[in-house]
């Protein structure tokens, strides 16, 4: 007897379905840097040092890893389900960057602190805590979303596109922050970043309702989900050398791209003299860069493999470009923009390699536990890094003040995240030494027939 047709068998129904989801992470990814570029106007406007941007930006990641929240949101996700942990980490983002506003206009004296920073620091980044555990919990929950919706259909072009149209939230962030800020006030862009995410929480709810109707349709059980957290599979996870390469690679990768980009804008104006309404845009350039590119590799990965390769690859251009980030003779605003052209190719050569090698080292089954774990992994760097870099501008780095902003001299960062990229590269170089000796199949094409 032939099947039923479902939702999900309509071509319209499950691209919008992904349309609506993607729409909500869009508007995390936006809130997620929209800050970025502020904070030269930080210091300026609120009194922030690199230190309290530093500690605001790895606020990000610190109950995901510290109260280990990414953990118990995949046991969520799997005990409870996808509608009710969506809506959960939706309200999350909302609640936590209604704090962060609070933190950035209330009338909080600058003199009082908590845990030694000052009160509105504190406020914003304990806001920026909450709303990181409802944007990692949201980015699991979605990828789970489109494995449901696209199972046996168009499932790595629905993967890309999603990441792609993040990566638009992301870009349009670092474009029109400080041109609003200084139109407006310092925080107005999260004023914006508050009101999106309300229409995501919307959105997603109205997902629900497809999801609803899908599972009834499909008599969908969730214990039947291949992609569940399941402590069972941890220890099989984590004796496998291929999750520690992989983990390895993406919080090194990571930590080269992300904690780079938020301190970015303040270089472009610093050392490239480029000016401020341009440095945002600037700096999100991997961001435009990767919605285009991520899905051309996608494709090329897809038909000709070579993904170990592609991961390597990645990682030398890192070093090379942020190795003349470093240099202190090299000033001229155009190598500055051609580098982070360099840089969007890597931030999606990497990436379009390694989230599918995933499904290639563990079995479906593990599939869900794994990216939970390699996520959790990719956040301690996320919080760290971005700790260290502030830290390090406020002790090493200050060359000067004008209009109540510090000037800095970002050599030894730089060098920093080369030294990060040279490690991430050493790691792809073992990636492919493992995939050799394991048989992984990391080199070999995703697809048959092309
Ligand atoms: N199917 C996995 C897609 C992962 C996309 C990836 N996102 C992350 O790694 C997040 N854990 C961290 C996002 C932080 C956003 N600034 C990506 O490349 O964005």
């Amino acid at each position: 007897m032939e099947k039923e047709r479902t939702l999900r068998d309509s071509v319209l129904v499950r691209w919008s379905a992904l349309g609506i989801v993607a729409f909500t992470m869009m508007a995390a990814y936006f809130v997620n840097d929209i800050m970025a570029p502020l904070k030269t106007m930080l210091e300026a406007n609120l009194d922030w040092t690199s230190r309290d941007f530093g500690f605001f930006t790895g606020a990000y990641s610190f109950l995901n890893v510290f109260l280990l929240m990414l953990i118990w949101g995949g046991l969520m996700l799997d005990r409870f389900g996808i509608r009710l942990t969506g809506k959960i980490a939706a309200i999350l983002m909302v609640f936590g960057t209604a704090l962060q506003y609070y933190g950035m206009t209330a009338n909080i004296s600058t003199e009082a602190t908590f845990f030694g920073y000052k009160q509105g620091v504190f406020m914003a980044a304990a806001g920026y805590s909450i709303f990181g555990v409802g944007a990692e919990v949201a980015g699991i929950t979605v990828t789970k979303i489109i494995a449901k919706w696209f199972k046996g259909k168009e499932l790595g072009t629905a993967m890309g596109i999603q990441v792609a149209l993040a990566r638009i939230g992301s870009q349009v962030a670092y474009s029109v922050s400080i041109p609003l800020a200084k139109s407006f006030s310092i925080s107005t862009p999260v004023l914006l970043g508050l009101v999106l995410l309300v229409v995501g929480l919307v959105t997603f709810f109205i997902y629900a309702v497809m999801d609803r109707k899908l599972d009834k349709q499909e008599d969908y059980a969730e214990e039947e989900d291949e992609s569940k957290f399941s402590f069972k599979d941890v220890k099989n996870i984590l004796i496998n050398p291929g999750f520690w390469l992989i983990a390895l690679l993406c919080v090194l990768f990571y930590s080269c791209v992300f904690p780079f980009q938020k301190f970015a804008s303040e270089l472009m104006i610093n050392k490239y003299g480029i000016s401020d309404n341009l440095a945002g845009t600037i700096a999100g350039l991997p961001a435009l860069g990767a919605l285009i590119l991520t899905p051309v590799f996608g494709i090329y990965l897809d038909c000709k493999g070579k993904g170990a390769s592609i991961m390597m690859l990645g990682a030398a251009m890192l070093i090379g470009v942020h190795c003349i980030y470093a240099l202190p003779f090299i000033t001229n605003y155009l190598v500055a923009i051609i580098l982070m052209i360099i840089l969007g190719i890597a931030f999606s050569l990497v990436p379009s390699a390694m989230w599918p090698s995933v499904t290639k080292i563990f079995p479906a089954r593990q599939l869900g536990t794994a990216y939970a774990l390699i996520f959790f992994i990719q956040n301690i760097g996320l919080w760290g890094v971005p700790n260290l870099i502030g830290w390090v501008l406020d002790n090493y780095c200050v060359v000067g003040n004008e209009n109540n902003a510090n000037l800095y001299d970002y050599t030894i960062p730089m060098f920093v995240f080369t030294g990060f990229a040279t490690l991430s590269f050493i790691v792809a170089y073992l990636l492919k030494v493992a995939d050799k000796k394991y048989g992984y199949g990391l080199e070999k094409p995703n697809m048959k027939d092309c």
